[in-house]
């Protein structure tokens, strides 16, 4: 089984799985907080979006509507208390009705504070009062006309009077009426004063003239003049006369002057407030929209920072990829397709590395194999020693080699005498012992390290003699067959000895003729001189000279 080498111990190893779900994890979790910060940071704004949309910026309009509402309600305040007639005071009414339905309407939907919805219904009472008052003024002012105009009936009754007086004493004038004409002006002068005291003064020189005109009236008009009296008693000087409804008249003008001067201060201050508040909000929406604007620079500027760091870690990690896995992978393939350890990199300690050195175990298996393979394909199979593939090869690179240094080359072939009756006496099992037994001492004889012995086939050997002369091969032909002698190996079928022998025939080159002879003719000579040795007996030995 192939085991793979094992990383040095020193060594801290680092799982790429490890490495990469860490990586990714880490990438991940930066995701995963940059969505959630921009989803925040959406969503505050959002809300500061939908705060300054569906409540600040509904109230500011709604706050400046009844603000421009309210400054219009001053305007008709002021109609209401100038208001001359009752059209005047119904339309100032009517426009003053509509205007507070729609303010009225407009705070309930932007659902303002108690202190406002207090001023407003302060705002409603004043404006009540003052519609009273008005009312009261044009009805004092009604009746003050009327008392006016009953003055001037009175004058011109009196002047009727005058006319009768003058008839009945012949007399163009009397000095009464010329009293009471400047009494019905002092009185009719009443209308223009437009000040108390100047009435309280008037009302007094009326009084002194009336009594004064009472004292020079004359006698004889009894009972016409009594009710003249009475009349301008009644129209200038009674409970309703002239006098009193002028100062009625005056007063009543001074309060609805004030209390339309207060009610229009009152509307003017509630408008004052509404853009007041409406500022103040308008004020917190640009306060809340710089905070949001500064939060949000942050958070661009925290998300461009994140996006550089993802940025730099999908860099390194892709780097690191490259580097741990792709250029690895590459020198790995390169390794295995060229089996060259140059491209084998196992300094990190991961599974790529363990790979390379499985791989690498693998090549040093697959190499031992081929090794062994090689060494099998040129041993043979019984008695383990070359075989004839390994000695053909062998011979003709040597004879090559000798050709070209013009040196000498000897080869011998070796045969074991009578084999067919050794296996016919002791069976074949045993004939391959001895045949393992002659070749593995043939083996042993040879001394030098360039020398060769090979099975050639059957109970043959062949013996390759690199650099070696004539009579060095025939010593080394007798050398083995002395071993194999030496070795008394039992045969008994054999006539020439009771023990195995061999046979051998030989051939050498010399150095000097080397070219004009052929491997396959330096064979054949051998085998010549192997016929011929057994020819002669056997176990003997013959070299040839080329
Ligand atoms: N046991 C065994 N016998 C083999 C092997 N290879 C060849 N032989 C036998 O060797 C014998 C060779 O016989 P021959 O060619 O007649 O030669 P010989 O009997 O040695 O006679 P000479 O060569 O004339 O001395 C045959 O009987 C083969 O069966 C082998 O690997 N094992």
């Amino acid at each position: 089984m192939i085991s793979a080498k094992k990383h040095n111990k020193s060594q801290k190893r680092f799982s790429l799985n490890k490495v990469f779900t860490s990586a990714f994890s880490v990438l991940f979790l930066i995701f995963l907080s940059l969505t959630i910060s921009v989803y925040y940071q959406l969503n505050t704004f959002r809300a500061a979006l939908e705060s300054s949309l569906l409540d600040s910026i509904p109230t500011i309009i709604s706050f400046d509507s009844i603000a421009n509402r309210s400054e219009r309600l001053v305007f008709y305040t002021e109609k209401l208390s100038t208001a001359d007639s009752h059209p005047a005071l119904r339309i100032a009414n009517k426009k003053i009705q509509s205007e507070l339905n729609q303010i009225e309407e407009q705070l309930r939907a932007a659902k303002l504070d108690e202190v406002v919805l207090k001023e407003y219904e302060a705002i409603k009472f004043e404006l009540d009062e003052l519609d009273d008052l008005v009312t009261l003024r044009l009805e004092t002012n009604q009746k003050a006309s009327d008392v006016e105009r009953k003055l001037y009936a009175l004058f011109d009754e009196a002047k009727a009077l005058s006319a009768t007086i003058s008839k009945a004493t012949g007399t163009s004038s009397s000095s009464w009426f010329e009293e009471f004409s400047q009494l019905t002006i002092m009185s009719a002068n009443l209308m223009s004063a437009d000040k108390l005291n100047q009435i309280r003064k008037s009302s007094q020189k009326i009084r002194n003239k009336y009594a004064y005109i009472q004292t020079i009236q004359p006698a004889y008009l009894g009972e016409r003049l009594s009710t003249l009296n009475a009349d301008f008693q009644d129209i200038v000087l009674g409970e309703q006369g002239l006098i009193n409804l002028r100062v009625k008249q005056l007063r009543i003008k001074g309060r609805t002057t004030g209390r339309g001067n207060f009610t229009e201060k009152l509307v003017s201050d509630f408008a004052r407030a509404l853009n007041f508040k409406s500022a103040v909000i308008n004020k917190k929406i640009l306060a809340n929209a710089q905070n949001e604007k500064e939060t949000i620079d942050l958070q661009i500027r925290l998300l461009g920072f994140f996006v550089f760091i993802c940025i730099v870690l999908f860099g390194f990690i892709a780097w690191q990829l490259r580097q741990r896995v792709i250029v690895r992978l590459i020198g790995l393939n390169n390794y295995v397709s060229q089996f060259d350890r140059k491209f084998l990199n196992t300094k990190l300690k991961d599974e790529i590395s363990d790979i390379a050195l499985t791989f690498d175990s693998y090549v040093d298996t697959i190499e031992q194999q081929k090794k062994e393979l090689s060494q099998l394909a040129m041993q043979d199979g019984l008695t383990k020693i070359a075989n004839r593939r390994a000695f053909d090869k062998l011979f003709l690179n040597t004879f090559d080699l000798a050709k070209r240094n013009k040196q000498a080359l000897s080869i011998l072939l070796i045969d074991v005498d009578f084999f067919k009756m050794y296996n016919d006496e002791y069976g074949h099992i045993k004939g391959d012992e001895a045949l393992i037994a002659v070749a593995t001492t043939l083996k042993q004889s040879l001394k030098r390290e360039v020398d060769l012995i090979a099975r050639y086939g059957g109970e043959e050997f062949v013996c390759l003699l690199p650099n070696c002369d004539h009579e060095g091969a025939c010593k080394v032909a007798e050398d083995l067959r002395l071993a194999i002698e030496t070795l008394k190996e039992p045969h008994k079928s054999s006539s020439v000895a009771e023990h195995i022998t061999i046979s051998i025939g030989g051939a050498t080159i010399r150095n000097t003729e080397v070219s004009s002879i052929s491997p396959q003719f330096m064979l054949k000579e051998a085998d010549i001189a192997l016929y011929r040795v057994k020819s002669k007996g056997r176990n003997a030995v013959q070299v040839s000279r080329l």
